[in-house]
């Protein structure tokens, strides 16, 4: 027998395994984490932010997805990933365009998310993907490896190295099937879907079939961006998770309380993904900071500006508590989005007292004025970020928004978090 014989009999006895232990014995081999029910959408555009204590928020997710459709930029999502290497909660990358995945976001990020959509037009489907893998085999596999090895490669090795760097990336990364059912949204425009092409729920539960046996998709992902689906999107759960075994499903939109997070769930969501609920705590927290500042003059307990909050605000109809309603196994949302927000402002009020003292400093200065304040908010930050990360946070997010008061440099990219001093 000879070896091209050889490497098919096996690749054959390997995929008839694969197909017998997800089948027959019921295996779940699927990468993606069968526990995850609560996935935290984390858009790198500029307009959508993150509350400064968004570890704590993110304490309570079980991953995150950094990725969007508009806007998007290899940038702004390195300085995402940036912030995220204080997140609780591991982040994946969903990139829309290839050309958004570095080295960088590659070491950061957990795994790649690839979308592909069942319900649009062919680009969406495999047409995006194409031009991505395209570019992996002849730029950014040659390229990063180059900057590895210091020689760049070319010719026959060069192709070959491509090819490997395209296959060992796809090999690694998770799929996402989509089906696109609000035909108002950013992703149905990206994705070509328009009123003609929603599904039912039995022509949704099929295509979710393909995606499963055929295009072995990782993720089957029900997407309403930006509204919520109600009865219609129970029933297409219910008719695809009723079908599937080996994909996770997954629903994301306009989610923003229990109630609807709860019922998607019910009707068979592995997952609830959560994206616009989240970035609006950074504009409410934002408004709470402005108020604050104005209304305490000096050093203040967290406890005072909790109360404060209480009387100022209607806590239970804010953002923070909305976004972790939807995270059903928190207990009292509301309880726990007063904390975070106080913890926020606290902050936030720490930090410009630093800044009015040490104004015109170096970066350096600045940071070690930051080190040597006690900051009240690290006691809560310890609680969600492991050893000494909570103070790592408390430095580098504390400096980087000083230094960003006074125009200077920072490591770390203030621009996406809502508070500025
Ligand atoms: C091969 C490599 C490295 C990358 C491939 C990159 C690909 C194929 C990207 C596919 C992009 C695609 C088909 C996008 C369609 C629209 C979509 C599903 C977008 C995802 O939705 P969000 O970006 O979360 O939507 P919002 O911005 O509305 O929240
Ligand atoms: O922003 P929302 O409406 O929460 O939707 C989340 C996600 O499904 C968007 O891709």
């Amino acid at each position: 027998m000879s070896l091209p014989d050889i490497a098919t009999r096996l690749e054959r006895a390997a995929s008839t395994a694969t197909i017998a232990g997800r089948s027959l014995l019921g295996l779940d081999t699927n990468p993606v984490a069968a526990d995850w029910r609560h996935i935290t959408k984390v858009d790198p555009e500029g307009e959508k932010q993150l509350p400064l204590c968004y570890p704590l928020y993110l304490s309570h997710t079980s991953a995150i997805s950094v990725g969007g459709s508009r806007d998007v930029t290899s940038e702004n999502t390195a300085e995402t990933f940036d912030l995220l290497e204080f997140s609780p909660a591991p982040a994946f990358h969903e990139p829309s365009d290839a050309t958004h995945v570095t080295d960088e976001t590659r070491e950061q990020s957990t795994f790649l998310a690839i979308p592909e959509v069942l319900n649009g037009d062919s680009e969406a489907l495999v047409g995006t993907l194409g031009l991505g893998i395209e570019y992996v085999k002849e730029d950014l596999g040659p390229s990063m490896l180059a900057d590895k090895l210091g020689v760049s490669l070319d010719g026959v090795f060069g192709d070959r190295i491509g090819n490997f760097a395209a296959g060992y990336m796809l090999q690694d990364a998770v799929f996402e099937a989509y089906i696109i059912m609000n035909s108002d949204s950013a992703a149905a425009r990206e994705a070509n879907v328009t009123e003609d092409d929603l599904l039912s729920p039995q022509v949704a539960k099929q295509r979710a079939l393909a995606a499963e046996h055929h295009l072995e998709s990782e993720v089957i992902y029900l997407e309403y961006s930006g509204t919520y689906g109600g009865e219609e999107a129970v029933d297409i759960l219910e008719a695809i998770d009723g079908a599937t075994t080996w994909s996770r499903l997954w629903y994301g939109g306009g989610l923003d309380n229990r109630e609807n997070a709860q019922a998607v769930l019910d009707a068979g969501a592995d997952a609830v993904v959560v994206g616009d609920i989240f970035h609006d705590i950074a504009a409410e927290e934002a408004e709470l900071f402005e108020q604050a500042r104005t209304e305490f003059d000096g050093p203040v307990e967290v406890d005072a500006i909790r109360d404060w909050i209480e009387t100022t605000a209607t806590v239970p109809e804010m953002s923070a508590t909305r976004y972790l309603s939807t995270i059903t196994d928190v207990p009292q949302p509301e309880t726990q989005a007063l904390d975070y927000l106080a913890s926020g402002v606290s902050f936030a009020l720490e930090l410009e007292r630093i800044a009015d003292r040490t104004e015109t400093d170096t970066q350096s200065a600045i940071r070690e004025a930051v080190e040597d304040e006690t900051l009240a908010v690290e006691a809560d930050l310890a609680e969600v970020l492991n050893g000494s990360n909570a103070t790592a946070f408390t430095n580098s997010v504390g400096t980087a928004l000083v230094a960003d008061s006074q125009d200077g440099d920072s490591d770390l990219p203030s621009r996406h978090l809502g508070i500025s001093l």
